[in-house]
């Protein structure tokens, strides 16, 4: 799908992100079961799947037949960076068709220690066709990844890096002011975990919301529950 199409489908609506990592319930070593989750969500009416993997993007698009924001979790030595962090990653996300990519936007370390910067520039080059999504975790980062020339911003990263624990910033927060500056969508994402904060997301200037733990990873909606019966209602 093109750049312009995929906006007009997503703007306004709710993106469900599909991911089981390996340590996680629904991850099945033999196949992907997580198209099962990405089938429920097209039937409640979502737009496009975010999802991690090259197996998952596969299966999930072959399923739905959605446009897919795809990621590839990876982790390397001496880096602190693990969403699509490097052009191995990218190159596997191009191969299969991947609509969006995300990739870590944020000023963490990257292996070898890389610019985030010069990696954008050269996965622009090396596909100037690309839709490449920003994660990203302050303010700051948003706008930088903007400027270098990003198609979205995505607030992702918001709360699990060093920068934005001090920054102290809520997504609300963070959409709110990074939509009045940067003139592409700002993607709502990050621990969204009830109907009414998309709502607010949206008021606040969110192109988009992207939801997923709070719909597709039982175990963190079952611990929630089982946490509120002990009084530790987050
Ligand atoms: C921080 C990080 O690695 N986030 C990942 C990015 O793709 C996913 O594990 C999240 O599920 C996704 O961002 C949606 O957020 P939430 O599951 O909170 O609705």
């Amino acid at each position: 799908m093109k750049k312009q199409e995929l906006f007009d489908v997503i703007k306004g609506n709710v993106i469900v992100s599909c991911q089981a990592l390996p340590d996680e319930p629904l991850y099945v070593e033999e196949k992907s079961i997580m198209y099962l989750m990405a089938r429920a969500a097209k039937q409640a009416g979502t737009p496009a799947i975010r999802t991690n993997s090259v197996r998952d993007v596969v299966a999930i698009k072959e399923e739905t037949g959605l446009p897919i924001i795809g990621l590839i979790k990876a982790n390397y030595d001496n880096s602190d960076v693990y969403i699509t962090p490097t052009m191995k990653e990218v190159d596997q996300l191009v191969e299969v068709n991947t609509d969006i990519i995300a990739l870590d936007c944020t000023f963490s370390k990257r292996l070898n220690d890389t610019s985030i910067n010069t990696f954008i520039r050269e996965i622009k080059e090396k596909y100037p066709d690309i839709v490449l999504m920003a994660d990203i975790s302050t303010y700051e980062e948003g706008v930088n990844a903007y400027k270098c020339g990003v198609d979205l911003v995505g607030t992702t990263m918001n709360g699990y890096t060093e920068q934005s624990i001090d920054a102290n910033i809520t997504n609300l927060e963070l959409v709110s002011k990074l939509s009045k500056e940067i003139s592409i969508p700002v993607i709502a994402e990050g621990r969204i975990h009830y109907p009414n904060q998309v709502r607010e997301m949206l008021d606040a200037g969110a192109f988009a919301v992207v939801v997923g733990g709070a719909i597709t990873r039982p175990l963190e909606i079952a611990k929630r529950f089982i946490d509120a019966a002990k009084g530790e209602l987050k």
